[in-house]
């Protein structure tokens, strides 16, 4: 875990002040502007400059934290966790010139489309 203490900043279950996918809009404009930044001042500038192995790194070492801070029970953790997963995932599509607007198209496309039938349609289709 980082020095980014943010946990207790913000009470479990209050909403935040602007909507989510604002706050992944700027945070994808940030993260393309880093592209260019200096690695020695920036955290995702190093990031994207040392490559898609470290970023994968990273996202296996924030999943696996993921799964142990629900294993814990603790929610505020959790949610702590969860946040890093996502940013990290963020960074890997920022890498590839993907944005998080692309994650949810995909999400939208798949709205009301259950698992179970999804998954039989691809049983049916091979
Ligand atoms: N949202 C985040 C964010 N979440 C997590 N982190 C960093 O991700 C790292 C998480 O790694 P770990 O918990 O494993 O901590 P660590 O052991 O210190 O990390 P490593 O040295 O092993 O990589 C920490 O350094 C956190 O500070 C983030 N760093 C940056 N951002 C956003 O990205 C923006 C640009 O950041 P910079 O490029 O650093 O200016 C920031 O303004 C934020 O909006």
């Amino acid at each position: 875990m980082g020095g980014r203490d943010t946990c207790n900043q913000r009470s479990y279950g209050d909403l935040p002040a602007m909507s989510d996918l604002t706050i992944l809009d700027r945070l994808a404009e940030t993260l393309e502007a880093r592209k260019s930044a200096d690695p020695a001042s920036s955290y995702v500038a190093k990031l994207l400059t040392g490559g898609q192995d470290k970023i994968l790194k990273k996202i296996a070492e924030e999943a696996a934290e993921t799964i142990m801070a629900s294993k814990d029970g603790d929610m505020k953790h959790l949610v702590y966790e969860v946040a890093d997963l996502w940013f990290h995932s963020l960074v890997l599509l920022a890498h590839h010139g993907l944005k998080p607007g692309d994650v949810l198209h995909e999400l939208e496309r798949r709205e009301g489309v259950s698992g179970i039938e999804e998954k039989q349609s691809r049983k049916m289709e091979r």
